[in-house]
This record gives structure tokens, sequence and C-alpha cells, in this order.
């Protein structure tokens, strides 16, 4: 797969869909100005998405076991939405972006029914023409145990992800940037994100291996993902950074060490999205730590929260929405990832 480098991220776009992390339950209110795109709800029970009575796609996902944890992460459009189903598929578009949401339920093993739920998701992008996708969130539960035939289920979703993706030849130019995080219950759920005109410039960070080209002792087929996707909207535009942990090259570094890892994590985004790194993509304006924004911090270790959050209360702006989940991470020698948006 050819890396794009230098794309022409085509002209700055007026809007990007934001998105608001709010208490659980708020719904966004278009008196107010914008249109909901989607409503995924991180929540203490997963459920099969469903398009809401006001037509926006709503995605339940086991993310706490404390109701008094859960919120909503609301993606606000400034046009009116329309939506619709395809094969399990909800979705939402704007004329200019898409939402669409989905959820494999529990199995014994996930490759085909992944690559069939992927597949869905994949054709309704296409056939309603937003195929510029950027940024992709998968939660897979279990997703370090054996699967039925003794595959880790993260290498099992792997596996049925990259079948979907050489069928269609999606991300042959440019991958998204994801998310592939464990879950407290519900198989696996996702969301996308995708433009029509919008043309985003993948960007990968040159401390670590791109996903796509780990060597096959991390799975039958690699992670399909770029380490961040920038958006060219008005101004410096969107960055949209994966899911970050502690790897450089291709290893996990400081196994057992949360301090470490989380280090390590918060100077891997920071070299994503840095101005070095952003001009080396042929994107003007780098960024710092400090212009992040809706931050999921993912953590293996109920115990290991405070101290990473107060690693995070330093790295980044008070005036940052960040949230803490403990959830099992895509490598069992991982206690923690982060992810977040930088406008
Ligand atoms: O597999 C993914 O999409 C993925 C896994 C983790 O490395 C991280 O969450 C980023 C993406
Ligand atoms: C495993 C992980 O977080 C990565 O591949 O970036």
């Amino acid at each position: 797969m050819t890396q794009t480098r230098f794309a022409d991220s085509g002209p700055s776009l007026e809007y990007a869909p934001r998105t608001t992390l709010s208490d659980f339950g708020t719904v966004a209110d278009p008196a107010a100005g914008g249109y909901l795109l989607g409503q995924i709800n991180y929540t203490t029970a997963a459920a099969d998405p469903t398009v809401s009575g006001t037509g926006s796609p709503v995605l339940d996902l086991h993310m706490t076991a404390d109701p008094g944890d859960a919120f909503s992460e609301l993606w606000i459009t400034r046009d009116p939405v329309h939506s619709g189903t395809h094969d399990g598929v909800v979705f939402a578009h704007d004329g200019e972006y898409l939402l669409c949401a989905g959820r494999v339920p529990q199995a014994r093993t996930y490759a085909a029914a992944t690559e069939h739920a992927y597949l869905a998701a994949l054709n309704v992008m296409r056939d309603l023409g937003y195929r510029h996708c950027y940024r992709m969130w998968n939660f897979v539960n279990q997703i370090n145990a054996p699967n039925a035939e003794g595959l880790e289920t993260y290498r099992d979703f792997c596996l049925g992800r990259a079948n979907a993706f050489e069928k269609t030849g999606f991300g042959e130019d440019v991958m998204p940037a994801a998310t592939g995080i464990g879950s407290l219950g519900g198989g696996i759920g996702f969301y996308f994100l995708s433009g029509r005109s919008a043309r985003p410039t993948m960007i990968e960070n040159p401390e670590q291996m791109s996903a796509y080209h780990y060597p096959r002792r991390y799975g039958p087929k690699a992670p399909k993902f770029a380490r961040a996707a920038h958006l060219a909207t008005a101004g410096s535009g969107h960055v949209y950074v994966s899911g970050t942990a502690s790897i450089t090259g291709h290893k996990t570094r400081y196994a057992g060490d949360i301090v470490r890892q989380t280090h390590v994590s918060l100077q891997n985004i920071a070299r994503v999205i840095g101005a070095t790194n952003l001009w080396e993509h042929g994107i003007p304006d780098g960024h710092f730590l400090s212009n992040l924004d809706h931050v999921k911090v993912y953590v293996r270790h109920a115990e290991h929260i405070p101290v990473v959050r107060q690693i995070c209360t330093r790295a980044f702006s008070t005036a940052a929405e960040i949230r803490y989940l403990n959830v099992d991470i895509c490598r069992s020698d991982l206690l923690v990832e982060i992810e977040g948006i930088a406008y």
C-alpha cells in the first residue's frame, strides 16, 4: 500500500462535525445550532445500533460498570441529517459527512462476522458517496482472550477487518485513524466517520512502525489504521489521533510500568501532531498536547487510573474534555492507551 505523504487535502472545508462528551443521555438540541449526526453512549450495557425518534444513529457501548461514569459522545453537524439502516448498520449523513455504526454480537469467533459487518458499513459509505473515511472506533469485548480456535480475539477481529478492506480496496491509498480497544461486553461495537469531499491526510509517526506493516508475530493480518488523520477544514483543520500506546518501532515499551507507558503514549501523540511531523505530511500547522481535546484514556487496571489521571492532567489543557475508561487494551502487555482530537 502506498503511504499518502503529501496528499492534496483539497480545499479547506468550512466545517467538520464536532463532538462533545456530555453527561449520559444528553441529546443535541437543533435549536442550539446543531444537528445530531450520531450519539455514542459509553455506558453500562451494549445494545444494537438504532435510529432514534429524531432520526439519529445511537450506539450503546458497554464501557463502564458505574452508571455515574457513563457519558454520551454527540457528533454535531451544521446541516440537517438523513438517516437509514443497511444490513445491521445504522447511518446518518448531512451531504458532506456520514456517521455509521454497527455491532457484531458476542461470538465464538469474529473474523467472518467482522468482515460481513465491515463490508456492510463500507458499502454504505461507497453507495452514498462518502468514500473518505477518516476515523474508526472499535470496541472489542474480551479483546485479549482466545477465541474458540485459540486465536486472540483482537487478532481475530483484525483478520476480519483486513479481509473486508482487501475485498473492497478500502484503505489502499488513505488509511483512517482508529481505535481498537476492549469493552465490558457486547461483542464488537464500531462506528465510523466519513466525508464526501473532505480528503483526509493519513499521518504516521516516525518513531513507530506503521501498524499495517506490523510483522506476523502480532497476528495473521496486521491492524489497519493510521496513527492519525488530518482533515483540512477552516483554520488549521482537525487531527484525529488514533488510540496511542507505549509502542516504538513495533514493540511494546516498559511492560508492567504504568508511569513510563503513559509517558511514552503521550510522547507518541506529541510527535504525531507536532509541527515537524505534520510539516513532513504536507500540513503547515502543528499542534501540542495542550491542543488536544475530547481525550479518552483507556486504562487496563482501575488502580492505575489515579496516577494516569495525574500525568494526563499535567499534559493536557485544563479546558480539554477527558474521560477515563477501565477496559482492556489490544495487546496484553499494554496498560494504557490514549486518543484525542487536535483542533
Ligand atoms: O486495531 C486498531 O484499530 C487499533 C488498535 C490500537 O493500536 C489502537 O487503539 C489504535 C488502533
Ligand atoms: C497496539 C497499539 O496500540 C498500536 O498498534 O498502536
